[in-house]
């Protein structure tokens, strides 16, 4: 028997197997998903491997070496998973090892250890470098970042002289924890006459017993005994001699908890528009069809407890949900509502928990013990069968694209898997992306919609202000006049405010304080970014640069410069205007430690504070019935995006964040500071006006031949000396031009915006295409070629669909 590996070997740039010969002691044991130990290359090396099928002839002329070990006992990854690993890879131009390793919880990843073993004694005997190193042991790790120089020259002369032998081996770094447990062995009536029968003085004994006439018949931690009824561990080891219980080390899972319980809650009574969504959504559910609906549903539309319901469903027909929500701040509030609802059964996998509760979390759900999943991108992966329901809340969400190797969108693995298990699939929004809303429109998605809040309540009135008026009349950049009186009114009332500053973006453009003019590419309509080195302002699509002016061209004010303050400075600033106020400033700084963000949350809903000052973090999913006041103290950030999806990305934001304003019975009101108080992207979110948005951003990209109407293919080349990279992003970028069609733009090679990454200067090609297949080919080429481009060590990344431009 042999087995076909995908190595763990990063240099080893290619998605081909590796055949190994399985030896005789594992030919009943080794299956495809299991992860395997193989020796790889010359030397004792050893990796970690994935088998992905298992075969009974082998027609190849090398002689094979033999797989080492096993690491699993049963696959860690399905049919289900070994297929859309295949899949995913081929279509995103990613490694197979890549795809496979983010299937699984990190800690399943190989640790590699390498010891240097001595071999002859005798030989370190003159040496008190060595006899220190060694320091009478035979095999030491061998990390050479920490090893002398002068030692680790010695050891390589040894080597060669064959006194000492380099190892390396694969260690294992998921630990399950385990703890000591018992169970009871007898009945209820036995253990009763047991403690009838016992003498006065044994009270320990007495208090165990008539536990035990209780206690479910299975296993239990014995600390959580110990503690709660006041026994010591000698009574029940004198019980388990006496054959009353059994004891043994069982397994415990981490479970992730919350800052404080969470209380159950009941279905709520759909509205009628809710219950016309949840019908359709249940048809289809009880049909098993792969479906795909596109819930269109204002801010406090309930779209969130018409998933509840979904999922269910889901339940009821014994089948599993998934549902995904953007990475960060709306996580711990989105697994509250779910888990108020089905309790244990739901497990959380989102990036805030530690390796540990992440390991234990994807056991739960591999055994079938969880049935819901919520969690964020990678959640996607989660080892659910049998998938009734798969929900994107959010769908519009950029984090649900994966931006590093392997390259992926949730929601295109979502729609695969929908396929394999005929799942409906549910993608929800208050701001779909334009591309999910195109589909809709064409009948790839059946669209859905909740045109109005729970109660009628009306969406909250935006307010623009034209900062440029602010400035000219003298006042201050941070805070316009009418928001700092709105802000006041919420304290008086003793109602809630929410500020966000927008960090997207932040400081890397410039724009005109006087007219609020942002400089843009003259062929792409796109912000130019400022780059400080060259004192230039540069397009990150195709790489077109003007010096930085000193003089706005449009106004011929001076007051044209960069962008920025940080949440702190506006921070000590609202205090200054407020000293009263009791603000919440939630960033990246304050919401790093674990647990933080739950707790901000906790503490703004329990109205502990009066002001949730906060970057876009702040903007999605808060559920406050107080909160009244909404303030975007800069709007203008997203839309110098150096991205086509700016304007999306503004709308998108805006709608988001005064949609947390007005939600229960007070009425809301909204205020959006801008220097581009007549851009459309702006007014129409000042009107909750989604489908007028979604026309007219449709007709700006047919003209500029973008997303949807057009793909997009981005290729980087990385290289630290800038001339090698410039000559390598050239030869492909002519390697390439035969394979495009008259329809197909190319764009570059022009020099990456962050000029110089991890030490690597960086040049971009941009491909605008409609039909791909000739060039996707060529790309598949291209990434063969990935190994002889490592060894002449450039970096080639091949992004399709990216999401951001830096
Ligand atoms: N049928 C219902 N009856 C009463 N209250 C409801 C009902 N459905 C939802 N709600 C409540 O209305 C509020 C808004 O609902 P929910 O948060 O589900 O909206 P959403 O569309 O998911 O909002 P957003 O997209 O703005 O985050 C919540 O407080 C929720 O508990
Ligand atoms: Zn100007
Ligand atoms: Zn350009």
């Amino acid at each position: 028997m042999y087995a076909q590996v995908i190595v763990d070997v990063p240099t080893m740039q290619t998605n081909q197997p590796y055949t190994y010969l399985i030896p005789e002691h594992l030919a009943d044991v080794i299956e495809p998903g299991m992860r395997v130990i193989v020796p790889f290359g010359n030397g004792k090396r050893r990796v970690q491997g994935f088998v992905i099928e298992t075969i009974s002839a082998y027609t190849g002329s090398n002689e094979l070496k033999a797989i080492d070990d096993v690491v699993d006992l049963a696959p860690v990854l399905n049919t289900e998973m070994l297929a859309l690993a295949d899949w995913l890879a081929r279509k995103n131009f990613a490694f197979k090892i890549s795809v496979l390793q983010a299937m699984l919880p990190n800690v399943m990843r190989a640790k590699y250890v390498k010891t240097v073993q001595l071999l002859d004694e005798t030989a370190i005997l003159d040496s008190q470098l060595l006899t220190n190193f060694f320091a009478d042991r035979h095999e030491v790790p061998l990390d050479a970042e920490h090893v002398d120089v002068d030692v680790l020259q010695d050891l390589n002369r040894m080597q060669r002289k064959n006194q000492v032998a380099i190892n390396y081996y694969v260690g294992n770094r998921a630990k399950i924890k385990m703890v000591s447990a018992f169970k009871p062995q007898l009945t209820a009536t036995e253990y009763d006459k047991l403690r009838h029968d016992l003498r006065k003085s044994a009270k320990q004994q007495a208090r165990f017993l008539t536990y035990l006439m209780h206690a479910p018949q299975q296993w239990t931690a014995q600390k959580e005994v110990i503690d709660e009824i006041g026994v010591d561990y000698a009574t029940l080891k004198k019980a388990e001699a006496q054959g009353w219980i059994e004891r043994s080390e069982i397994e415990q899972y981490r479970l992730p908890q919350l800052t404080s319980p969470v209380e159950a809650t009941q279905p709520l009574t759909l509205t009628a528009e809710q219950n016309q969504v949840y019908q359709t959504l249940i048809e289809n559910l009880q049909a098993h069809q792969a479906q795909t609906f596109l819930l269109e549903g204002v801010t406090g539309s309930g779209k969130t407890e018409v998933y509840l319901q979904a999922m269910a469903q889901a339940l009821a027909q014994n089948q599993t949900a998934l549902m995904l929500v953007p990475e960060i701040t709306l996580t711990p509030q989105m697994v509250r509502r779910v888990k108020s609802r089905f309790g244990e059964t739901v497990a959380v996998l989102h990036s805030a928990l530690s390796d540990g509760e992440r390991y234990d979390e994807w056991r739960r759900i591999e055994r079938g013990e969880a049935k819901i999943v919520v969690g964020a991108r990678s959640a996607i992966f989660a080892p659910l069968n049998n998938v009734g329901l798969i929900i994107l809340d959010e769908e519009h969400d950029a984090s649900y694209k994966q931006e590093d190797n392997p390259r992926y969108h949730a929601r295109e693995v979502a729609q695969w898997r929908s396929d394999y298990h005929q799942a409906t699939l549910l993608l929800g929004s208050a701001t779909p992306a334009l591309e999910s809303r195109a589909h809709a429109q064409q009948g790839q998605y059946t669209l859905l919609r909740l045109p109005h809040r729970v109660q009628e309540q009306q969406l909250p009135a935006v307010n623009i202000i034209d900062m440029r008026e602010t400035i000219k009349a003298g006042g201050d950049e941070l805070f316009s006049e009418d928001i700092l009186t709105a802000i006041k009114q919420r304290l008086d009332r003793g109602e809630q405010s929410v500020l966000m500053l927008n960090r997207r973006g932040f400081a890397n453009y410039v724009n005109c304080r006087d007219c609020g003019y942002t400089p843009t590419c003259v062929n792409c309509d796109l912000a130019l970014t400022m780059h400080k080195v060259t004192n230039s302002l540069v397009c990150h699509y195709c790489g077109y640069h003007e010096p930085l002016p000193v003089q706005c061209p449009q106004c011929g004010s001076k007051r044209i410069r960069p962008f920025g303050a940080g949440t702190q400075k506006v921070e000590t600033e609202l205090q200054k205007y407020f000293p009263q106020a009791r603000v919440l400033r939630m960033d990246l700084d304050t919401t790093r430690k674990k647990g933080a963000t739950d707790k901000m949350l906790e503490a703004f809903g329990q109205h502990e504070a009066d002001i949730l000052l906060g970057t876009q973090m702040i903007a999605k999913g808060l559920d406050f019935p107080d909160v009244t006041l909404v303030g975007v103290l800069n709007a203008d950030t997203t839309l110098a995006l150096p991205d086509y999806r700016a304007a999306e990305r503004t709308f998108q934001l805006l709608t988001q964040v005064s949609g947390r304003a007005g939600r229960a019975d007070k009425a809301g009101e909204v205020f959006v500071q801008t220097y581009n108080p007549e851009h459309y992207a702006v007014r129409f979110a000042q009107k909750h006006d989604y489908e007028g948005f979604y026309k007219y951003e449709m007709q700006l990209r047919r003209d500029w031949q973008y997303s949807p109407y057009f793909y997009t293919i981005q290729l980087k080349i990385l290289h630290e000396a800038q001339n090698e990279a410039a000559k390598v992003a050239f030869e492909i970028a002519d390697w390439l031009k035969p394979f495009l069609d008259e329809k197909t733009v190319m764009l570059g090679p022009s020099m990456g915006s962050v000029a110089r990454l991890n030490n690597k200067y960086v040049y971009r090609i941009v491909i605008k295409y409609r039909q791909g297949e000739r060039l996707f080919a060529a790309l598949d080429e291209l990434m063969q070629a990935g190994q002889r481009l490592q060894r002449q060590k450039v970096t080639l990344v091949i992004d399709r669909d990216p999401v951001n431009f830096v």
